[in-house]
């Protein structure tokens, strides 16, 4: 057994969520589940990670003004990833608990922006569109500076146009917000950045259509 106290900060994500949409707990997940991904991360070849896309957006140069970071998704075969999909897992089912929330799956990949690397301003769902609810962002880069930039920008859900908060992308925050309430971005870093980026889905499978895919 961990001595780090979870149900803790899983009951400060669901206050912030319920007051505002938005929660940043800094030291949110285990020391060693951290250590284990970034012992994943330093054992994954370079190549595979890859570009990242917008929606069903196939235009790469399009593509490649909008975001710049290469990725590789989860997945719970890998037992060095596990530790993160359950507490992810465990999240899910305290905020459906607490504030049900109807989450029912959930998709994350790991994101390296190299150096300049930046995303631009979105939304990471569409209302009455997508079925992706609530957006996970984690961070992994030790000993991460203000002057490393790489910040993650957060606009407010009622001014697009408005600046909410920055977020220093360093080892051990979670971000947390509802994904078609708040645009956000991330700036140029000044060396490569490491995060998980997840999405907790509802269910919006009818009769006909299964979605999520199994
Ligand atoms: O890495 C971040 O800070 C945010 C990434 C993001 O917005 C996304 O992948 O949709
Ligand atoms: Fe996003």
């Amino acid at each position: 057994m961990s001595d780090f106290d979870i149900e803790n900060i899983y009951a400060q994500i669901a206050d912030d969520l319920r007051s505002s949409g938005l929660s940043i707990i800094e030291n949110a997940v285990d020391p060693k589940i951290i250590q284990t991904l970034n012992e994943r991360i330093a054992s994954l070849e370079k190549d595979t990670f890859q570009t990242a896309g917008i929606g069903r957006q196939s235009d790469h140069e399009k593509n490649a003004q909008i975001r710049r970071d290469k990725i590789r998704w989860l997945d719970r075969g890998n037992t060095q990833e596990t530790g993160y999909l359950d507490a992810m897992d465990e999240l899910k089912s305290y905020l459906n608990r607490r504030l049900f929330m109807g989450l029912f799956s959930y998709e994350s990949h790991f994101a390296h922006y190299q150096q300049g690397a930046f995303y631009k301003k979105h939304l990471d769902a569409f209302k009455g569109k997508a079925n992706r609810v609530l957006t996970t962002v984690f961070y992994l880069n030790e000993d991460w500076r203000t002057e490393d930039g790489g910040e993650l920008v957060i606009y407010q859900a009622e001014n697009h146009d408005k600046e909410l908060c920055r977020v220093l992308p360093k080892q051990g925050t979670l971000v947390t917000f509802l994904s078609d309430e708040f645009p956000h971005e991330v700036l140029a870093a000044n060396k490569s950045r490491y995060s998980i980026a997840g999405w907790f889905r509802i269910n919006a499978s009818t009769a006909a259509h299964i979605d999520p895919p199994r």
